[in-house]
């Protein structure tokens, strides 16, 4: 008794020191967010990520490629060796703190030389997509959230009631037009993705931009006005005919294409007598059926290195919320296969 009433003391311990670390990181952010003087103070014993053209800068480790994380000191001498002011590093927007507290910062140096700069930084830019195949995944977010967040800023330095400039605050968590008042803050178009089941097959989809051989779950923006649930069904029906049913939501996350994303995620099925697809192929390039074999092959064959040639049927990379989806409905599968008696 004394024993377990000891093992749940120390238990409630860690858990309110890991809770009040948590908050008090929270509201150190919240402070840097609201403070531009803070905020600049921070950003001198920050680390920043460094994006080019808003691909990030990886470099290669013995245990393969990391988002690379480099120190404001050294980021400022990097600058003066490749012929810039030191002072572009203030341009940084803030993007969240370490768990050890260290506030993180991105920035985009776009217009400098990017051979140079990958010479200096022993790393390389790589395109984000292809970034996501390469960098372990708990660094996925964080890579998207800097890209979705200097691009929101290149795209809305002017005011869209008055054409003004719009100024930014230190950490970037806003910009305002001083001539009408009006704060922008950054934006995410809602988007559902669902997995359709006809109980032993689900569907997947390509669209005609997708790389060769990648299929995914159906998705589609939100229109004014929608729920998540009229989204879903109105999507399916409109790209492959089919009438969906038994909506389950499975989680969100932000994307960051084609100009950030809230993707909701949900599974559907479909009566298993009507699995006829009808494709609208001014939206998609194909829809098939997969079977189980199928589908947990591609999760295990998951393309790693960009260079080489892609299978011939492959899914997102594990970051991605499909990925998520796939994953969740290939050990639906396994578990109901197993009660039934089959391997
Ligand atoms: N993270 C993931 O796992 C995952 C998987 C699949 C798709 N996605 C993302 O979901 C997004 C939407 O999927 P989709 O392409 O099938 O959508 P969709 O089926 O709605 O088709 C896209 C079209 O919708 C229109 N549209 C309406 N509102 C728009 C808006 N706010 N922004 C851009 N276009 C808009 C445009 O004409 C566009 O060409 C894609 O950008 C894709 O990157 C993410
Ligand atoms: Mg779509």
């Amino acid at each position: 008794m004394l024993q377990s009433f000891k093992y749940l003391f120390s238990c409630n311990l860690v858990l309110s020191r890991s809770l009040s670390g948590y908050v008090s990181r929270m509201r150190y952010l919240m402070r840097l967010k609201e403070d531009d003087e803070a905020c600049r103070e921070a950003l001198k014993s920050g680390k920043v990520l460094l994006y080019h053209k808003l691909s990030p800068l990886l470099r290669k480790t013995s245990s393969g490629y990391k988002l690379a994380s480099l120190k404001t000191s050294d980021l400022e001498q990097i600058l003066e060796k490749v012929g810039k002011d030191k002072h572009i590093v203030n341009e940084s927007f803030l993007l969240g703190c370490t768990d050890k507290d260290e506030p993180q910062f991105s920035l985009d140096v776009g217009d400098l030389d990017r051979s140079a700069l990958e010479q200096e930084c022993r790393g390389m830019f790589v395109d984000l997509r292809k970034a996501f195949f390469m960098i372990p995944g708990p660094e996925s977010p964080l890579a998207a959230k800097g890209q979705a967040l200097l691009r929101w800023h290149q795209t809305n330095c002017f005011c869209s009631a008055t054409g003004q400039p719009t100024v930014r605050n230190q950490s970037g968590s806003f910009r305002v037009c001083h001539s009408s008042g009006i704060t922008y803050y950054p934006k995410m178009a809602p988007v559902v993705i669902v997995l359709v089941s006809d109980g032993s097959r689900c569907l997947l989809a390509r669209q005609a931009m997708f790389p060769p051989g990648m299929y995914s779950a159906l998705s589609g923006f939100c229109d004014m006005g929608e729920s998540v649930e009229e989204a879903l069904h109105r999507e399916v029906a409109e790209e492959v005919g089919l009438e969906v049913e038994n909506l389950q939501y499975s989680g969100s996350q932000h994307w960051p294409f084609p100009q950030s994303s809230f993707m909701l995620a949900c599974h559907a099925t479909v009566n298993p007598d009507k699995t006829q697809v009808n494709i609208d192929k001014a939206e998609l390039e194909d829809a098939r059926w997969f079977t189980y074999e199928e589908i947990t092959e591609a999760l295990q064959n998951l393309p790693r290195d960009p260079r080489r040639e892609p299978p011939v049927f492959w899914v997102p990379p594990s970051y991605a919320i499909a990925n998520q989806l796939l994953q969740e409905w290939a050990n639906h599968q396994q578990l109901s296969r197993k009660l039934h008696g089959l391997k």
